[in-house]
């Protein structure tokens, strides 16, 4: 479907304002040309010294025009502004609930400036589609079939002209001008989107930067881009700041082309010279109406960009749908794996095949294995972040393709080594977890995550990305925030990777009283603590290779006991 009309259907239930913004613009035009045109009949017919009676009407109609147009103009800007701002918001919340069900897997090809560049400056730019796209052009030609009209009655002649001048200011300059400007608009998002990456990679990235000495280079393709902007910037303006003096030049061809046709018509007697100078004054103000057409062309191809990089997106199937009549989790939480096979989309390459293993609630299970095996994958589809590609996951015995996404994730908790923090306080952090959390249950849950030092450091600032904390520290806060949420199911994915030795014991012997209340899942390839979990399961290459309990894995000694026999000669060495 044409963008422009899905952006016009967004605005359907505002029709009614910008029909009223739409009649208020014109009619303050409308006053203008009154204005002026009932102002040039008064200097005109004073100039015959009537009586005052005479031009009693005339006066009238000033001051009645004048204050219409003030009052009119106004309105006319608190009517359009306030349903423009009243229509941004209304655009942002629908992208924001229509991007929801599509990440993480459907946003992962887009870099986060990219992003951010349109969710803010794209729905920015719509901000002019209604006042300064769709308005103009109707209010000029409500107005000009106004003016046709007033000057036919007149003579058909001048309507004539008129009506071929208006032509050439409507559609002739605008066209002009979107001929000078073609592919600008969207070669300006282009460089501002790749403006927002970098700099976004500046900020985020600048300890890297500094480390490589690569600040420089990066700080020279900011300013290219810059360079870029302003370049494609000042090609606008010089078209842009031609509109008004050509819209000027065709105003001044249509006085003088209606002097011509009036000139016969007064000295014939056939028209009141009075009526030639309100008619030349009619013709001038008219073309007020035309000024802002050759912008709203510009901004019509801006506006198309940005419609259409924000419906490239909203437009695409999300990866994992809610099902119309979802099923309610029961208060069984076992998790089963049948057969599953999934490949990551764009992928032909499994990264999980035929899978099968069950969950039960209340057990300790260790799922490990060499990089790349497909671990995390297995989390990532417990979060229904994707569907399996074959196979079917239950919860409960129930598939959960027919659960509600939402509802499975406030089953299945995660804390994994990236997890976000967010630039606010530790408690702000924490309560994401659970917002109905009080101190007390804050504190336990920094305690269960060995952070019991921060308990009274609730409302200290964690920093952008949690940067004022260590890293360990930062897992341990998600650790605690991810306690707090209280999922049955708890799913630790390298969660205990960057702590020491010493707090890594501490923390999973803390996870792991929690007994037959949650059915844990520890994801890693660190092979310590093995001993207290009632199954590991050996991933390799997308596939189980093993699973049993540490001894029996031992026992076998296979790829499990070849691991955890590396893992552990290797620290016996560094020991030694
Ligand atoms: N978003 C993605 N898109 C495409 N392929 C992916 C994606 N995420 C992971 N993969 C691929 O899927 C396979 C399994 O990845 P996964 O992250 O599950 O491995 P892992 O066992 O958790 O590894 P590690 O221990 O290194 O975290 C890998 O080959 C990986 O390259």
């Amino acid at each position: 479907m044409n963008i422009l009309v899905k952006l016009l259907k967004l605005a359907r239930p505002y029709t009614w304002w910008l029909l009223l913004a739409l009649i208020t613009g014109w009619a303050t035009i409308t006053s203008s040309i009154g204005l002026l045109m009932t102002a040039a009949w008064l200097i005109a017919k004073a100039a015959l010294q009537p009586s005052f009676h005479e031009l009693q009407i005339g006066i009238v109609g000033v001051r009645f025009f004048g204050i219409a147009r003030g009052v009119l103009r106004y309105l006319e800007r608190l009517v359009s502004h306030s349903t423009t701002f009243r229509l941004l918001a209304r655009i942002r919340v629908w992208f924001y609930t229509s991007l929801e069900p599509l990440a993480p897997a459907r946003l992962s090809n887009y870099k986060s400036g990219d992003l951010l560049q349109r969710i803010v400056g794209d729905i920015d730019t719509l901000e002019n589609l209604y006042s300064r796209v769709i308005a103009p052009p109707l209010t000029a030609l409500l107005v000009t079939i106004l003016m046709w009209w007033v000057l036919g009655i007149f003579a058909w002649p001048l309507s004539l002209a008129l009506f071929c001048f208006h032509a050439l200011a409507a559609l002739g300059i605008p066209l002009l001008s979107a001929h000078l400007t073609r592919g600008m608009a969207t070669k300006l998002s282009t460089v501002r989107t790749a403006q927002q990456a970098t700099t976004i990679d500046f900020v985020q990235g600048m300890a890297e930067l500094q480390l490589f000495n690569r600040l420089d280079s990066q700080l020279a393709d900011m300013n290219t881009l810059k360079q870029q902007e302003l370049d494609l910037i000042r090609r606008q303006n010089l078209v842009r700041n031609a509109h008004e003096p050509l819209v000027s030049l065709c105003m001044s061809a249509a006085v003088i082309t209606t002097l011509l046709i009036l000139g016969p018509l007064v000295g014939s007697g056939t028209l009141d010279s009075i009526w030639s100078g309100v008619i030349v004054i009619g013709v001038m103000a008219s073309f007020e109406a035309f000024l802002p057409l050759p912008a709203a062309l510009e901004h019509l191809d801006a506006d198309r960009e940005a419609g259409k990089r924000i419906f490239d997106i909203i437009d695409a199937e999300p990866e994992v749908a809610t099902p119309e009549n979802p099923l309610k989790p029961g208060a069984d939480h076992t998790i089963g794996f049948h057969n599953v096979s999934f490949s990551y989309p764009g992928s032909r390459r499994k990264a999980l095949d035929q899978v099968s293993f069950t969950l039960e609630h209340g057990r300790k299970t260790a799922i490990v294995g060499p990089s790349g095996a497909g671990k995390s994958t297995i989390a990532a589809l417990l979060h229904r972040f994707y569907n399996p590609t074959e196979g079917t996951i239950t919860l409960g015995g129930i598939d959960i393709m027919n659960l509600d996404p939402d509802d499975v994730r406030n089953h299945v908790g995660t804390v994994s080594q990236r997890t976000y923090l967010f630039a606010r306080t530790i408690r702000e952090n924490l309560l994401i977890g659970n917002p109905q959390a009080d101190d007390e249950e804050l504190k336990r849950a920094l305690e269960e995550a060995g952070l019991e030092t921060f308990s009274d450091k609730l409302d200290q600032w964690a920093g952008q990305h949690g940067m004022q904390l260590s890293g360990g520290e930062r897992q341990r806060l998600s650790l605690a925030r991810a306690l707090l949420h209280d999922a049955p199911v708890l799913i630790l994915d390298e969660a205990t990777a960057n702590l020491d030795t010493i707090t890594e014991k501490a923390i999973m012997e803390n996870m792991m009283a929690f007994g037959n209340r949650k059915t844990l899942v520890a994801i890693t390839h660190r092979l310590y603590g093995m001993e207290a979990f009632d199954r590991i399961l050996v991933l390799k290459n997308g596939h189980i290779a093993e699973q049993g309990s540490h001894s029996e894995l031992m026992a076998r000694g296979g790829l499990y006991a070849a691991m955890w026999n590396l893992q552990h000669r290797n620290q016996l060495d560094s020991g030694s």
